[in-house]
């Protein structure tokens, strides 16, 4: 791939060859699919697809991937071995433009004790495998897999074989994250002083988290000439991960002016839905404090913060939540949260501060805060209409809770009692599973149809004394009501959370009633 401007960064996507290394159970050839035209709109450079030696399924998910692909290069992976090369090339075939990307480790420890070669064989291979290739595309990248621990002489003396041999892209790997920042662009640098023919490829890196220092890393070879950077999505990859995409995407973006004028071809508002598609395709949640995609990443929970960020975003956004594609930062309101937090959510709601005194619903809001730990918008605004002592009142409670479900012959059915006001009714009903079955009951009982929006289970506590935390989001009638249930059995834990919501709801709506009934007077 020939990218003529000097301040462009190419982007190497690896989620689907190092990145799938590190799942649990790999990925079928559509999954790569689906995950690679997610790739493609967000405007990667290049998909390494997978490693057409390794399997009949990997070798279709690299051939499938690069008949589909609109913008990216495709690239598969091999050994410095002709017959891997080859796996690529069948892989290939035929399409207008592939990579092929080749290695071979150059550190003393990789070359002893792993392939048990000398430095010199290790050249040798490294410059047919080149040629090989060559003879197949002119879009060749070759790899010294722990660069980052190879001594730098033997570093210069691969390059320059590699370069020689017809690589267009050379990838200087810290395989094992080992590096510091300035180490390695330190060792970029003495590449770009001491090898001869550096010129006539493009530099590209490698990183690995094991120190927490892929991002870093990789920035900083850029800033000494690198222009190839190799990330995963999410940051997957072997052991602590790869070089997360979104991290370095948005690092350039948003400091351009420090990252020398560099650009990405990444389509920024396109990163949240890649991040949760790979996350979903590939079972890896993303974690919630993860930089950029995490769910935490625009959230902001106390006081001072949320007051600054109410009077200006930037004071604690130093990129915006729609910059990336999500749809708005998230205030939430714990007994962390300050005045002009309960205010603003209050005004969102249609209340005037002139209509209710906030020094006593702030000192009512703590209270709560302190014994429910989050609170919501509906919460606040019962706090407004009922008294204290009633503010948490239930409508509805879970007397007794009987579930049947089994294998594939059995229809799961449940039988739910609950206390409505000073009644106790019973329903029974099935569903396509016990928690389904549990909620139709509830549904009929309350009369609140509402529409499941998100469901989150966890273990509490360890061992014999584990219990399941139940965690829901509700819509109902176009607000968002959260639930919490907590129980031994998560049967149970779920029919507590989604009995929590319905009390919020009813709550509300006797909100909404008594506000229509003091319009209309
Ligand atoms: C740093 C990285 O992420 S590198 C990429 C790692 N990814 C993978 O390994 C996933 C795909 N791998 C596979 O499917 C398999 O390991 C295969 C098909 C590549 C090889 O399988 P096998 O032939 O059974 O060998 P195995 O994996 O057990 O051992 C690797 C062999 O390749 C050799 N080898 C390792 N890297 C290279 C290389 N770059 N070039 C040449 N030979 C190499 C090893 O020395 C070892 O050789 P030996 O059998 O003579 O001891
Ligand atoms: C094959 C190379 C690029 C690699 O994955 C590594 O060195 O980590």
């Amino acid at each position: 791939m020939a990218i003529n401007d000097d301040k462009r960064v190419i982007i190497f996507d690896t989620t689907l060859r190092d990145g799938e290394q590190a799942l649990q159970s790999s990925l079928s050839p559509k999954q790569k699919l689906q995950i690679a035209m997610i790739l493609d709109q967000l405007g990667v450079d290049v998909i390494e697809a997978g490693f057409p030696i390794s399997s009949p399924g990997d070798m279709e998910a690299v051939r499938l991937i690069g008949q589909n692909l609109k913008n990216a290069t495709v690239c598969g992976l091999s050994r410095a071995v002709d017959k891997d090369i080859d796996a690529c090339y069948e892989a290939m075939k035929g399409l207008d433009h592939y990579r092929i990307h080749t290695f071979i480790a150059t550190s003393d420890i990789h070359v002893q004790d792993k392939l048990k070669k000398s430095f010199d064989d290790v050249v040798e291979m490294a410059v047919r495998a080149v040629t090989r290739a060559r003879k197949y595309t002119d879009d060749v990248e070759f790899s010294c897999e722990d660069a980052g621990r190879t001594p730098i002489d033997h570093l210069c003396r691969t390059v320059e074989a590699a370069i020689k041999a017809g690589a267009t892209t050379v990838n200087i790997p810290d395989t094992v994250g080992y590096t510091l920042p300035y180490e390695f662009g330190n060792i970029i640098k003495s590449l770009f002083d001491r090898v001869p023919n550096i010129d006539k490829a493009v530099i590209s890196v490698h990183c690995h988290n094991d120190l927490g220092m892929a991002t870093a890393n990789s920035l900083t070879a850029l800033q000494n000439g690198a222009r190839q950077i190799e990330v995963a999505v999410n940051g997957l990859g072997e052991r602590a991960g790869n070089c997360s995409l979104e991290e370095v995407a948005m690092t350039i973006k948003t400091r351009s002016e420090y990252m020398g004028g560099l650009y990405t071809g990444i389509v920024s508002t396109n990163i949240a839905r890649a991040s949760q598609v790979v996350a979903g395709v590939c079972n890896e949640p993303v974690p919630p404090h993860k930089a950029i995609v995490g769910s935490n990443a625009f959230a902001h929970s106390s006081g001072i913060h949320q007051d600054g960020v109410l009077k200006n975003r930037s004071t604690y956004e130093i990129i915006t939540p729609e910059s990336v594609g999500f749809k708005e930062n998230n205030l939430h309101m714990t007994a962390r949260s300050g005045r002009h937090m309960i205010k603003s959510c209050l005004a969102s709601l249609g209340y005037d501060e002139s209509t209710y005194d906030l020094d006593d619903v702030y000192a009512r809001f703590l209270k709560l805060a302190d014994r429910k730990g989050q609170v919501f918008d509906y919460d606040l605004e019962a706090l407004l209409f009922f008294s204290p002592d009633k503010e948490e009142e239930t409508q509805f409670e879970l007397e007794s809770l009987n579930v049947i479900s089994g294998g594939k012959n059995v229809i799961p059915t449940a039988s739910v009692r609950l206390k409505i006001g000073k009644r106790t009714r019973t329903e029974s009903g099935t569903g396509n599973g016990p928690v389904d079955a549990v909620f139709n009951c509830i549904t009929r009982l309350t009369g609140i149809r509402c529409e499941l929006t998100n469901y989150v289970i966890a273990a509490k506590g360890s061992g014999m004394n584990a219990q399941g935390q139940v965690d829901v989001d509700v819509m109902y009638q176009g607000r968002q009501y959260h639930g919490k249930g907590l129980s031994t059995d998560v049967i149970e834990s779920s029919a507590l959370a989604l009995i929590h919501a319905c009390n919020s709801i009813y709550r509300a709506r006797i909100i909404a009633d008594e506000k229509l009934e003091n319009k209309e007077k």
